[in-house]
């Protein structure tokens, strides 16, 4: 059977005005940058293909068990991906790496919608290993900010719907992936959630906080980011960074699922798209500054006195732990 083949080349000019800064630095930016903006086209013209298709119906079984990411398909056709990496779900490259993988199969196995959540009864994810930021080896740096960022990409700028069914903790980059997804319920309880970047002496990249400024108000989101500020659950209700209060994990899952039922009737296609055009600026922005934020993370961790902040904060969680 012949199968019907979309082209779509682009010729970049690596002299023109635009690309000279990049093109200088780094040899094809410019055909990076191009290809990195045509993502988001290519995006609607996969959809547009996989609706004539018919998507919905057809949900394959899918289990994938790598050792840090758990991720199976309920009878639903609701995709329930598990971070389990004890103790408290740090985001390490591996973990990252794995979360990737995970996200890429929930797109090709067309679920209804997918749920992220924790294996730990008290956190949810404690956010970026701070280890891969301590003294690190500055190739495996660059791999591991890279890898963070194509699981923003992928989580954020999903096709299929996405909840947070959060069952402690989430701190800074725990935070970030829960706001990722378009609906949170949190266990209610002593948990907290918040973008604490500045307690580490670090500074939350721009896409980390245009993240929470979509999800809370521009307003609440400087307080939060300026003073470090964790949110109890409570508080994170009243300022809607958080849209439900659960009991327990299985209720959160059960909010979850009811918000991704919503979509039952509402066409895919139509439903995606509409999401992607709510999330394309700073999807694009990230797009075109990709190869910046890598350069400004790395020479972060080259400043000794980010490294001395870090090296602070883990003495304190340490001394905090072994009480
Ligand atoms: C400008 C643009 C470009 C670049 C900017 C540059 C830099 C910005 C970069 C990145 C942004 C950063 C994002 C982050 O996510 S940083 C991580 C922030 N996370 C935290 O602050 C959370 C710290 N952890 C906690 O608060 C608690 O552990 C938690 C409440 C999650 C759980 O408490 P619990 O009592 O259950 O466990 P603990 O006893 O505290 O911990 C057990 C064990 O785990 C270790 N641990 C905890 N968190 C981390 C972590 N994030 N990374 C690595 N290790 C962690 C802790 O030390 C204990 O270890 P051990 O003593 O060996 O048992």
């Amino acid at each position: 059977m012949g199968r019907a083949l979309v082209w779509d080349a682009t010729c970049v000019d690596s002299l023109a005005a635009s690309h000279l800064p990049s093109t200088s630095q780094k040899a094809a930016a410019a055909a990076e940058s191009a290809q990195m903006l045509k993502r988001p086209k290519m995006f609607l013209l996969r959809q547009a293909v996989s609706n004539a298709r018919q998507l919905a119906p057809s949900v394959r079984a899918m289990s994938s068990k790598g050792p840090l990411v758990d991720l199976t398909v309920d009878n639903d056709g609701v995709a329930i991906m598990t971070l389990q990496r004890p103790p408290v779900n740090s985001l390490n490259l591996d973990l990252l790496k794995e979360i990737s993988k995970s996200l890429d199969d929930v797109a090709k196995n067309k679920s209804r919608g997918m749920i992220l959540t924790s294996s730990s009864p008290t956190v949810f994810s404690a956010g970026l290993d701070i280890m891969e930021m301590y003294k690190p080896d500055m190739k495996r740096a660059e791999e591991f900010w890279t890898t963070l960022q194509d699981v923003w990409f992928k989580l954020y700028g999903s096709s299929f719907a996405t909840a947070a069914a959060i069952n402690g903790h989430a701190p800074a980059g725990g935070c970030l992936l829960s706001m990722s997804c378009e609906y949170r319920a949190m266990v209610g309880g002593k948990f907290t959630i918040g973008l604490n970047e500045t307690a580490l002496g670090i500074v939350a990249p721009k896409w980390f906080m245009d993240t929470m400024c979509r999800t809370i108000s521009m307003r609440q989101a400087e307080l939060a980011l300026t003073t470090a500020k964790m949110f109890t659950v409570d508080e994170a209700l009243k300022c809607e960074l958080i849209d439900e209060i659960a009991t327990d994990k299985a209720d959160a899952i059960n909010k979850c699922k009811t918000f991704l039922k919503k979509f039952e009737k509402i066409p895919p296609l139509a439903r995606a798209i509409t999401k992607l055009k709510m999330r394309e600026e700073p999807i694009k922005n990230l797009q075109t500054s990709r190869q910046a934020d890598v350069q400004e993370f790395l020479s972060f961790l080259k400043n000794p006195k980010v490294q001395q902040s870090l090296e602070m904060y883990i003495q304190a969680l340490k001394q905090k732990a072994a009480k």
